[in-house]
């Protein structure tokens, strides 16, 4: 899997440097050879029954009608659903066009509900769309979106945004598909938000061009990248025998106000299976009458947090903290700290309501993370849920560079960012950890791996990683994705991160 992710802009740089260094029509014809021979291994050889292609009036609509021609010369039945433009088509979606009328594909006008195909090919539109689709382009994708038989889509789901990940709105529609062909580099669109549910299995065929050879777009300038192991496994060393719990940190869950105990425990657990060498709860507000152990994990120390020493402690800050002044007083004791910091829930909120405690959390003398959920993202960017998720990876890096600190925006393809712009697009995880409790865990991982001595980046990118890892790993065993737990994923999160740490030696 290429793991860099290319902006629509980058792609289209990509794009201008190879036309112009190859004969006319060359990327076309290798993008309509490329989708075609994984259409095929997709269907296992040559079909019998109908491919439809859905042909829009740019660029992807010339890739489908190269599909369409080529499916058609191999000796399958392809029908065709045209969708021209008000203006003419490129010279090389003409020419696509004019291949695909030539052969034997069967151009129709409108598609008949309840026939069956054995694939659909989407080519309706790819990283051009600016707006979003209506009239017979939308309900061209209602109909396939109807369909039961697979879908590929060429370069991108039609209607979904390369860059982002959102439908093309207001009240937009996107192919949903079951596999996806992205040509020239991975895009992050893809990955996040609604493209998650949009692109289905990814793949990627560069058709020939080296990014190399192209002046302005390469590594160094990719800004965004999938999140897998490599980016963090090194900070996963194996342990050393001459150690003792001291070594690997300590973490302190500052929450757990009364009422509220739950989000702490399950943090702190979440901490105490990553790895912690010891794991405390400041509870705050609690004048000793709350809780006082958690009879299934005896090893977590519960303390009240006013009084407690946060000194050369990691702190994880907000699970069940609630907004009392007390709950205030004690976050701006930590930020200003200079211990490693993890700040979610409450705290997050807290820091939103409040210039002064954004202003210490910028200031933070110390490796910081962030953890929030769209929503908490947009009380501290002061917008709303939608805004933040119409641009997940762009409002991660706003937030990041505002207060200073890594940022993880959690959902669907949960974005990592850097306050110098850097981005990984998480790509573990499935919607079982959609479930109350779940970022708690996550929380506590995090500030596990602080504690361990991971940098802030690494330990951000390696939570959210194991963090879906563990569920997928709960998934795989029955475990979910309906009904997984909170409760259930330190466990699986331990499995994950000794594999890793595993693997790392080997
Ligand atoms: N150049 C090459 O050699 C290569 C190109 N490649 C391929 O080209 C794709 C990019 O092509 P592209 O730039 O033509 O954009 P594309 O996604 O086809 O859409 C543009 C068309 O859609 C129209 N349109 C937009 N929104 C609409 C709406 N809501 N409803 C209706 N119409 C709408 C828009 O019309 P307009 O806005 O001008 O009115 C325009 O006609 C890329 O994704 C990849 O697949 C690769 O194979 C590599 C080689
Ligand atoms: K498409």
């Amino acid at each position: 899997m290429d793991t860099l992710l290319y902006s629509v802009d980058q792609i289209r740089a990509i794009e201008r440097a190879a036309t112009s260094a190859l004969p006319p029509g060359t990327l076309m014809r290798r993008a309509g050879e490329a989708a075609t021979t994984y259409a095929l291994e997709l269907l296992k050889g040559r079909p019998t029954d109908v491919v439809l292609v859905l042909a829009g009036p740019g660029n992807n609509g010339g890739d489908a009608l190269e599909v369409a021609a080529n499916l058609a010369a191999l000796g399958c039945k392809v029908k065709v659903a045209w969708l021209g433009g008000d203006g003419a088509p490129s010279p090389e979606t003409q020419a696509a066009l004019e291949r695909a009328h030539a052969g034997s594909a069967c151009f129709v006008d409108d598609l008949t509900d309840g026939e069956s195909h054995c694939l659909v090919i989407d080519g309706l539109f790819g990283i051009g769309p600016a707006r979003p689709l209506a009239g017979r382009a939308r309900e061209l994708v209602e109909a396939v979106n109807r369909k039961r038989c697979p879908v590929l889509s060429l370069d991108v789901p039609s209607g979904l945004d390369a860059d982002t990940g959102a439908v093309v709105g207001p009240h937009g529609i996107a192919v949903a598909a079951t596999y996806t062909i992205t040509f020239l580099g991975n895009k992050p669109g893809l990955h996040t938000g609604d493209g998650c549910d949009h692109a289905g299995r990814v793949h990627v065929d560069r058709l020939g061009v080296d990014e190399l050879q192209v002046a302005g777009v390469d590594a160094e300038h990719a800004r965004a990248r999938l999140n897998l192991p490599p980016l963090f496994a090194a900070c996963a060393a194996p342990r050393r025998r001459n150690s003792h719990k001291g070594s690997y940190g300590d973490v302190a869950v500052l929450g757990g106000a009364p009422g509220m105990a739950g989000a702490a425990l399950l943090a702190a657990r979440g901490a105490l299976f990553a790895g912690a060498g010891r794991v405390f709860v400041a509870a705050v507000g609690d004048d000793g009458a709350g809780i006082a152990l958690d009879p299934t994990q005896p090893e977590i120390m519960i303390r009240p947090a006013a009084g407690f020493a946060f000194g050369g402690r990691t702190v994880v800050a907000g699970p069940g903290m609630g907004d009392s002044a007390g709950a205030t007083r004690m976050l701006a004791q930590v930020l200003d700290g200079s211990g490693p910091l993890l700040v979610d829930a409450d705290a997050l909120n807290l820091v939103a309501a409040s210039p002064d405690l954004q202003a210490r959390l910028a200031r933070h003398d110390g490796p910081a993370v962030l953890t929030p959920h769209p929503l908490e993202a947009a009380r501290l960017l002061g917008v709303t849920t939608p805004v933040v998720q119409a641009d997940r990876l762009e409002s991660a890096r706003e937030l990041a560079q505002r207060l200073n600190a890594v940022v993880v925006l959690k959902g669907a393809g949960s974005v990592i960012a850097r306050p110098d712009g850097e981005v990984a697009v998480n790509t573990s995880g499935n919607p079982g950890l959609a479930t109350g409790g779940s970022g708690d865990v996550l929380a506590g991982l995090g500030g596990a791996l602080l504690a361990q001595g991971w940098p802030a980046w690494e330990a951000a990118l390696g939570a959210v990683w194991l963090h879906g890892a563990a569920a997928d790993r709960l998934v795989n065993c029955g475990c979910g994705p309906i009904g997984l737990t909170a409760g259930e994923l330190p466990r699986a999160i331990r499995a994950e991160l000794n594999a890793l740490a595993a693997q790392s030696r080997s």
